[in-house]
């Protein structure tokens, strides 16, 4: 993980403010091309001295506008003279562990390219820091030397704002992150160890190949995007105390901004165009925010500075190499790049020593990409695992003792760190009982443990809830195949024979209709219609009419009479308590009847509780309450709605849908009632 766990020394020792370090600006006139119509016009560029130079006023043409910068390179400067005037002397800040950057800025076709990279015959900054570079790690990383070095590239490639993997161009789209510390990562880059230039040509020329190039009416191999080699120089102490050291050169071919008047660009070549010119003015606003000392910096408005965060403005030292073109029709351009440059020059640095202690005793961190990726940009970047697969950065070796530290009991953790706080608020007299980088790993290892627990916790109230949704469902479901059971045509329902109960049990149609049959139990639905009333046997034909709006229950002179036998029985029969389930039958009226019945013998019917003392005609009238409706000539078989049985079936009374009359309910509603009474008899 690069960056990740981390402990910076800067050089002045911990806790100093890093010294500043003004970004560097070069300027490189490019000589007349000897394609280019009118080589022999003159050049609208003059140079002074070896740092500055003028070009002509366009507002006034009897001026020059003069600027200075810390080197201007005439026409006839060579690529060895840019190299070792501006470059190579930052290459020393990498061996002490700092970071560097090099950048060729300048509109197309002024030499950018031919800066960085160069030609065989004339070769460029790249490959001449390059040879430079392996030579000094070589040297410094001899054996008998108290560092070890190694070297590492990567190569990508900033494209219409994608970070594209030149080393590795299936990779896709990656991200560019920044670790708590403020170093710009891009997980999932490849890495390659170089260890010779020939390594370093073997990777390089065929990732060079995969560069975004094309041809437009100002350069036959305009780069249409910006490159970026990535050096990395890791160093290792090899004695006490184990430093280790990480410094890291960027060397950037930006791609150059276009006037799309001249350059013709169409279609494709007009969206690159689109792209980088938005890239670079958005590199504009950067450095002017940075010279404004202005609090927000806008890095994050393109690809491009958010990967240069910390060159501009950031840790590294910076040389910019602004390239100029002597063509006149290249004048609005040259002083566009100039006018750039010369702000550039006002942003101060700070680099500082990437230092820490080398991790001896501790297995490397292994935090997984998703840790560090947000849920949608892992799925786009690669897996750190991959990574560090890829990667060829050499880890400490473990100890043995210290494997299965990851594996550490929480609670140990804990008790580990506390006590190394407790020590350390003793200050110098007590002894540390972690360094640095096993504290910050094992706070490191906390934090990932806590987050753990919470995405468990999580997870755990996340099936909760969906099972209560479940549970809701399927309850609602029930209770919509119930309303659609009662639903369904009642001529399905035929005569529906019931058992009778002595409980009042309410269950479901389906239910009752598989009661055991009573043979003189059958019931009728009465359909009404106005006054007007046709009793239609359920199993007809006529039956399978759509239910009316207006229902009533009647039961059959069988079933009522059998009801009433069941009323006379306890009346009969019942103890004080017993009768008291009747309703409008109190404690009072219940020892009433009771003393009635032991004077007088039983009950012939129902009705010869009027002949009770203490019971009134008109609570005997309430108390019965049956409504002289029915169609049929037999007193008996008078119709009863499921209000008027409720004084037989006191359990009803609990319900609330009870007490609705009867021709208020819709035929569903009914039907339930309907089954109430014939689980209740
Ligand atoms: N100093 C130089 N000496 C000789 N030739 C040069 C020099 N600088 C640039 N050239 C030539 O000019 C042409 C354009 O240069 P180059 O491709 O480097 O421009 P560029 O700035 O990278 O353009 P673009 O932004 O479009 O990629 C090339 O043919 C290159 O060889």
């Amino acid at each position: 993980i690069q960056g990740a766990g981390r402990c910076r020394l800067n050089k002045g020792g911990a806790g100093r403010r890093p010294p500043p370090a003004r970004v560097r600006v070069a300027v490189r006139l490019r000589p007349f091309l000897d394609e280019t119509p009118g080589a022999s016009e003159l050049s609208c560029v003059r140079a002074i001295d070896s740092c500055s130079l003028e070009v002509a006023n366009w507002r006034n043409y009897q001026e020059t506008l003069k600027y200075q910068f810390d080197a201007f390179y005439g026409e006839r400067s060579s690529q060895q003279d840019i190299y070792v005037g501006s470059v190579q002397p930052i290459l020393r800040h990498l061996l002490e562990g700092q970071n560097s950057s090099v950048l060729a800025y300048g509109p197309t076709g002024a030499g950018k390219t031919h800066t960085m990279l160069g030609s065989p015959e004339q070769p460029g900054v790249i490959p001449r820091a390059l040879v430079d570079l392996l030579q000094l790690t070589r040297e410094e990383g001899a054996e008998g030397r108290p560092w070890a070095l190694s070297v590492t590239m990567s190569y990508l490639e900033i494209y219409q704002e994608k970070v594209l993997d030149l080393l590795d161009p299936a990779s896709g789209d990656l991200v560019i992150r920044e670790d708590c510390r403020g170093n710009i990562l891009i997980p999932g880059l490849t890495q390659k160890p170089i260890s010779s230039f020939t390594d370093f040509e073997r990777y390089f020329l065929p990732a060079s190949g995969n560069r975004t190039v094309g041809a437009t009416r100002l350069n036959q191999r305009s780069s249409r995007s910006h490159a970026v080699l990535l050096v990395k120089v890791d160093q290792r102490e090899r004695v006490a105390p184990f430093r280790q050291r990480e410094g890291k050169l960027y060397l950037i071919d930006l791609a150059g901004s276009e006037d799309n008047r001249r350059t013709g660009n169409q279609g494709l070549r007009l969206k690159e165009s689109g792209a980088i010119n938005t890239s670079l003015f958005v590199l504009g606003k950067v450095v002017d925010a940075l010279n404004q000392g202005l609090p927000r910096v806008p890095y994050r408005d393109s690809k491009l500075t958010r990967l240069l965060q910390d060159s501009l403005g950031g840790s590294a030292h910076s040389i910019l190499i602004a390239n100029i073109a002597p063509e006149r029709r290249f004048y609005l351009d040259t002083v566009s790049a100039l006018n750039f440059a010369a702000r550039s020059k006002e942003i101060i640095n700070r680099p500082f020593t990437n230092e820490r202690l080398q991790l001896h005793v501790l297995p490397p961190v292994k935090l997984s990409q998703k840790e560090l990726l947000g849920p949608s940009e892992a799925k786009r970047a690669r897996g750190s695992e991959e990574e560090e697969t890829r990667s060829p950065e050499p880890v400490a070796a473990p100890a043995p003792a210290s494997q299965g530290f990851s594996n550490m009991d929480p609670a140990m953790l804990d008790r580990l760190l506390s006590l190394d706080r407790m020590l350390g608020s003793q200050g110098s007299q007590g002894i540390p009982l972690l360094n640095t980088p096993k504290r910050e790993r094992m706070v490191l290892l906390k934090t990932v443990e806590e987050k753990d627990m919470e995405i468990q916790r999580l997870k755990m109230k996340q099936k909760e809830l969906e099972a209560k949704v479940l549970a809701q469902e399927t309850t609602e479901e029930e209770e919509k195949e119930n309303s659609l059971s009662l639903l369904r045509p009642l001529s399905r329902r035929t005569v529906i024979e019931a058992k009778p109960l002595k409980k009042a049990v309410v269950m479901p149609l389906q239910l009752i209709q598989e009661q055991t049959a009573s043979p003189h139990a059958k019931i009728h639905i009465l359909k009404k219609k106005g006054r007007k009333r046709k009793l239609k046997s359920l199993d007809t034909s006529e039956s399978q009419k759509p239910p009316q709006d207006c229902w009533e229950l009647e039961i059959s002179p069988e079933l009522l009479a059998h009801g009433r036998q069941k009323i006379l029985d306890l009346l009969n029969e019942g103890s004080a308590r017993d009768l008291r389930s009747l309703q409008r039958i109190g404690q009072k009226k219940a020892q009433l009847i009771v003393g009635w019945r032991e004077l007088h013998g039983p009950f012939s019917q129902v009705e010869d509780l009027e002949r009770v003392d203490g019971i009134s005609a008109k609570q005997m009238a309430s108390f019965l309450k049956v409504r002289s409706r029915s169609p049929s000539s037999e007193p008996a078989a008078r119709p009863l709605t499921p209000l008027t049985l409720l004084p037989f079936f006191p359990s009803c009374r609990r319900t609330s849908w009870a007490w609705l009359p009867a021709n208020a309910l819709a035929p569903p509603e009914c039907c339930l009632l309907t089954s109430i009474f014939l689980t209740l008899v």
